[in-house]
C-alpha cells in the first residue's frame, strides 16, 4: 500500500457567479512502498523506510535524517533516546543541517545556536526508491520569520540519498540582491560502540581551532583519541575515518564543499547539562561534521549558489 501526504496548500480567489470565492488546492504526493509517513508526536512528520538495503527515519523537521542502519549493521547515525520532537526544537542526534551560521552566531548571542534551519519544518519535493535505496529531496526559502533572524533572500535544497551508504547535500542559493556569508555543517552523529575506543583517523598535523576553554589555534599531533571533552573546528577538506574497535568497525566521512571538519563530544559534565541525552549518551557517539566555519565561511554572491556534501559508508574493520 503507498500512502499519500500532502506537501503543500495554496489559497486561490476563483470566480464564482458575480463575485469570487476563496478555495484550497492541495497537492498529494504518493510515497514509495518502503516509506511510511508517521507522526510520532501530532503535526510532525517523520518518514520510516524499511528497504532491503536498510532501515532509516527521515523528520520533515531540519529535513533530518534521524537513523540509519544499513542491512546487516548496527546503526551507524546515533539518535539520543531523549531527543525531543518539537517545533523550534533541534533533534539531539541524526544529521542535523546547520544553517547558516554555525555554532553561536557571531555578533547576537540570543540568536538559535548553529542557526534556523535545523529548527523549522521543510517542504518535501520530492521522493523516490529504486534497488539502491531511497532519494528525498526537501527545500527550505526565506520568509518573514528567517528574515528577522537574518535578513536575506535565499533557497535552500536537500537531497538525501540513503542506501548502502548515506549521502546528504546541501545547496544554498542565493536569489536575493545582496550578497550574503555562511557557516554551516552537516552535523553527524555517528554511534559508536564506545568512545573511549575510538580513534579518528586523517586529521594528524591539520591545524584546529580548539574551543574548549579559551578558544585557541593548535595543530594535531597523531590521530585523535577522547579522553575527555573535545569541540575543535579542523581545516580539512579531505575524507576521514572513525575507528571503532568495540563495535570493530570503521565509518568513513568524505565531503565537498567543505573547508572544515568538526570534531565533537561533551564528554560527562557537559552531557549531565543536556537535558535531551542520557548521562553516558556520550559514550556512543562521535560527531563528525563536514563544515564551513572559521577562515572557510562561504561569501555567495547574488545569483549564486554554494554545495555542500557529505557521504558517510561503513565497513569492518
Ligand atoms: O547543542 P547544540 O546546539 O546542538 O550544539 C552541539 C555542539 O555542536 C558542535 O558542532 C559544536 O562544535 C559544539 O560547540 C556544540 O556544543
Amino acid at each position: 500500500m503507498h500512502s499519500l501526504v500532502v506537501v503543500r496548500r495554496v489559497w486561490c480567489l476563483i470566480a464564482n457567479g458575480g463575485g469570487v470565492r476563496k478555495c484550497c488546492v492541495v497537492f498529494f504526493m504518493k510515497l514509495p512502498e518502503c516509506v511510511k509517513a508517521t507522526e510520532p508526536v501530532p503535526g510532525y512528520p517523520v518518514y520510516v523506510i524499511d528497504h532491503p538495503t536498510m532501515r532509516a527515519k527521515v523528520a520533515l523537521h531540519g529535513a533530518q535524517v534521524m537513523e540509519w542502519t544499513p542491512e546487516g549493521e548496527k546503526p551507524v547515525i546515533y539518535l539520543s533516546p531523549d531527543a525531543v520532537l518539537k517545533e523550534g526544537k533541534a533533534i539531539r542526534g541524526g544529521v542535523p543541517l546547520c544553517w547558516p551560521w554555525f555554532n553561536a552566531h557571531p555578533t547576537d548571542a540570543s540568536k538559535p545556536s548553529h542557526g534556523f534551519a535545523r529548527t523549522r519544518f521543510w517542504h518535501l519535493a520530492e521522493m523516490e526508491a529504486c534497488d539502491e535505496g531511497v532519494r528525498m529531496v526537501f527545500d527550505l526559502a526565506s520568509d518573514d520569520e528567517t528574515r528577522r533572524l537574518w535578513d536575506f533572500v535565499f533557497e535552500l535544497r536537500v537531497v538525501i540519498e540513503v542506501g548502502q551508504v548515506l549521502r546528504v547535500k546541501l545547496e544554498t542559493r542565493n536569489v536575493g540582491e545582496t550578497e550574503f556569508t555562511i557557516g554551516e555543517a552537516l552535523h553527524a552523529y555517528l554511534a559508536v560502540g564506545e568512545v573511549r575506543e575510538v580513534e579518528v583517523r586523517g586529521l594528524a598535523g591539520k591545524n584546529f581551532l580548539d574551543t574548549v576553554g579559551e578558544p585557541m589555534m593548535r595543530k594535531q599531533v597523531g590521530e585523535l583519541k577522547f579522553e575527555g571533552e573535545v569541540d575543535r573546528q579542523y581545516e580539512c577538506a579531505e575524507t576521514v575515518t572513525v575507528h571503532d574497535a568495540a563495535w570493530a568497525r570503521v565509518i568513513e566521512i568524505s565531503k565537498s564543499g567543505s573547508g572544515t571538519t568538526t570534531v565533537w563530544n561533551p564528554w560527562a559534565e557537559k552531557a549531565g547539562e543536556l537535558s535531551d541525552l542520557p548521562d553516558d549518551g556520550y559514550r556512543h557517539f562521535v560527531c563528525v561534521e563536514a563544515a564551513n566555519a572559521g577562515p572557510a565561511l562561504v561569501v555567495v554572491p547574488p545569483g549564486g549558489r554554494h554545495v555542500i556534501e557529505t557521504v558517510i559508508a561503513v565497513s569492518a574493520e
